[in-house]
């Protein structure tokens, strides 16, 4: 039997709306508390099953990734081997995030390929056995999986739906990767925000932790911010280097975008509370 390509499954980023860091774990993860939101601006990838369990990825992304590193694939072998699956995949993937850039895209395209590969494998495993076997690849995978906009808590594995508005986001990709590692190992990051109870975070004005100490080790992310925040309610995304600004109508996003200096990549998304992953699921 040679299945057919089954195509276009988005692996959206997604936006910390606001993150604070609450304390460290003994095995140096951090506690933290932090508001995702997807957008819709995705990776995309294609999947076809085949009869040998090999696992073969083609993709275009420009920075090379170690086959044994890539995340879709780690993704697929691990679904292998605790499903006991004996089905293997041809992967193409689509790449069109920036990586490195706290917009979750190593960790959406790891979500998307367990939702799918459930699926196109037949192994139904439930939603919350699949988030298990992707918090093992990354705090970020869950909630990618989830498919809701969310409030996280723990490492960021502990969910709860919530629907914060849908604004469009003018994204800036300033040119610097910054590791995340790095950041949560820097002695100077603060960690001691009291933890806060959801409605009050929600009515807070909303504020990134890992904010000031990427702008004061990254000069790229001070200047893209300060130039954003000239238009438009703006801060960072994760760990940085992604920063957005937020506006209630497309045109005024895209007005910002268009006086955007050439040095700077950007995109325009909007936000949503349910994943396009979830849509593209329903389809098949
Ligand atoms: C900060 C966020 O971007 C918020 O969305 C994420 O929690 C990071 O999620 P992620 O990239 O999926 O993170 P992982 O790949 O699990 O971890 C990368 C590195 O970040 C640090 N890390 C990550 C998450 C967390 N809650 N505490 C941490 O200290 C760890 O040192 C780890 O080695
Ligand atoms: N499929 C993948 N796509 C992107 N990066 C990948 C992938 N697989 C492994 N990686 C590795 O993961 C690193 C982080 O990638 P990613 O784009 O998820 O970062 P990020 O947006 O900063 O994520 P986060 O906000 O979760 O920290 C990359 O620099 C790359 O080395």
């Amino acid at each position: 039997m040679t299945a057919s390509r089954s195509s276009g499954w988005p692996a959206p980023a997604k936006l910390n709306l606001f993150l604070h860091i609450n304390g460290r774990r003994d095995d140096g993860y951090h506690e933290l508390q932090t508001l995702f939101q997807f957008v819709d601006h995705c990776d995309y990838l294609d999947f076809k099953v085949t009869n040998e369990p090999a696992l073969v990825l083609h993709s275009n992304m420009s920075e090379a990734v170690a086959d044994n590193d890539n995340l879709i694939l780690r993704a697929a072998k691990s679904l292998q081997k605790q499903t006991k699956c004996q089905l293997g995949a041809e992967i193409w993937l689509d790449k069109r995030l920036p990586m490195g850039g706290g917009l979750g895209g190593g960790s959406s395209d790891a979500a998307t390929t367990l939702v799918a590969l459930n699926a196109l494998w037949k192994l139904n495993l439930p939603t919350e056995r699949l988030a298990e076997i992707g918090l093992e690849l990354g705090a970020d995978v869950p909630v990618f999986i989830k498919g809701l906009s969310a409030f996280a808590e723990g490492v960021g594995e502990q969910l709860q739906a919530v629907t914060p508005a849908e604004y469009w986001y003018l994204v800036l990709v300033p040119d610097v990767h910054v590791s995340t590692a790095d950041i949560f190992q820097d002695p100077d990051l603060p960690r001691d925000t009291p933890k806060l109870t959801l409605d009050s975070l929600m009515s807070n004005p909303w504020s990134n932790d890992c904010q000031e100490l990427v702008v004061k080790r990254h000069p790229q992310v001070a200047k893209t911010l300060a130039w954003l925040l000239e238009y438009a309610p703006s801060r960072m995304t994760g760990t940085g280097a992604c920063v957005f600004g937020q506006f209630e109508q497309e045109q005024q996003a895209n007005d910002v975008l268009a006086k955007l200096p050439a040095s700077i990549k950007g995109f325009v998304a909007k936000g949503k509370n349910i994943s396009p992953l979830m849509l593209r699921l329903a389809q098949h």
